[in-house]
């Protein structure tokens, strides 16, 4: 079976190769399409493309989506897994479109049966698991990142191409900036505190951080705190607009637990959740719960840990 990947980011990029690699099995052709540079087009081939193409354009990857549908269009592979950040997804529609095939958002635990290439997708905002059988000769899937783990880098050979396709776009970059961001990923982050509207003020947040630094874990917070609050940057807030977390431990601190928020945390290993109200629906989710008054229990938190981790 012939898959193609394509992703703007690297690490996804090499998480969807490595997933379309134990899809195909040894025989079938997987060509994975990057932005990036050559040198991170050889790591995709390390990681299980047969081919590599590399975009080092000005140009966002949205605006290929044209010549992309047009070497798809010879390519005829079974699936195109597209990597699903704001820039693939808007990919991924407009391929559909161009190609008239069928698009599957969000999908996991993707499968070539018998009767057609199996994908799950969470739906009714992670309350339910939706499975689709695509039937069509060529489907496209989005793959959120975390989805699949990046395979181990193997000795392996393969072609590595600059793409020559050219982007179809009336906009001309003028200037390129930065955006400034947080140098930390929570996704990758083993512990992660999460602080939510149960904060009163901005400055309170102290009292997570300070318990975040005993965990030596990163923090995080519900969708209000960063985008309604501005308290915290956008790519620390966690669930089914934001970030998909996995730590071993989510401390969970002021959040009630709305199901948008507990689309994220829901691979975290151990979810530990303190809040005043003791209907708070995050306690149907967490492991361990402590009802009480964050004000007070944060502070006992931390002297806790510090006694036990010996700090
Ligand atoms: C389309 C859509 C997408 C969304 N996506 C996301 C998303 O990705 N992520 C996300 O987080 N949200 C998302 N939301 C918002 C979500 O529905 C909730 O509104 C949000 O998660 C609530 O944030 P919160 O728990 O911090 O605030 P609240 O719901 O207000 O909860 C605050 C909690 O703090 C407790 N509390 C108050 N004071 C104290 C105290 N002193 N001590 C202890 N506990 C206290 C309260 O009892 C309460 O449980 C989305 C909503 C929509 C409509």
């Amino acid at each position: 079976m012939n898959i193609w990947v394509i992703a703007e980011q690297q690490e996804l990029a090499l998480e969807l190769t490595g997933a379309a690699r134990t899809l195909s099995g040894t025989a079938g052709e997987v060509i994975t399409v990057l932005t990036g540079t050559e040198a991170q087009a050889q790591m995709a081939v390390k990681s299980g493309a047969s081919k590599c193409y590399y975009i080092n354009g000005e140009m966002p990857l949205e605006n290929y989506a044209e010549s992309l549908a047009k070497a798809l269009k010879t390519a005829k592979p079974r699936l195109i897994l597209i990597g699903a950040t704001r820039r693939g997804k808007d990919l991924a529609a407009k391929i559909a479109a161009l190609l008239g095939v069928g698009c599957a958002t969000d999908g996991k635990n993707i499968e070539f049966t018998a009767e057609g290439v199996k994908i799950e997708r969470m739906v009714y905002g992670g309350l339910a698991v939706s499975t689709l059988i695509s039937q069509e000769e060529t489907v496209i899937v989005t793959v959120p990142p975390k989805t699949y783990e990046a395979p181990a880098q193997e000795e392996r050979t393969g072609e590595v191409k600059a793409f020559t396709g050219q982007p179809s776009t009336k906009v001309k970059v003028v200037e390129k900036r930065a955006k400034p961001k947080d140098a930390v990923n929570i996704a990758d982050a083993a512990v992660v505190v999460g602080v939510g509207r149960g904060f009163a003020k901005q400055e309170d947040l102290k009292l997570a951080e300070d318990l975040a630094k005993v965990l030596e874990g990163e923090l995080g917070c519900s969708r209000p705190v960063a985008e309604d609050l501005h308290w915290l940057p956008e790519d620390r807030y966690i669930g089914i607009s934001g970030q998909n977390i996995k730590p071993g431990l989510y401390l969970s601190l002021g959040i009630s637990g709305q199901v948008q928020h507990i689309s994220g945390i829901r691979d975290a290993k151990i979810i530990f959740a303190v809040d005043k109200n003791e209907n708070a629906p995050i306690f149907q989710n967490a492991d361990y719960y402590i009802v009480g008054d964050l004000y007070q229990v944060v502070p006992a938190l931390e002297e806790a840990c510090k006694k036990a981790l010996n700090k």
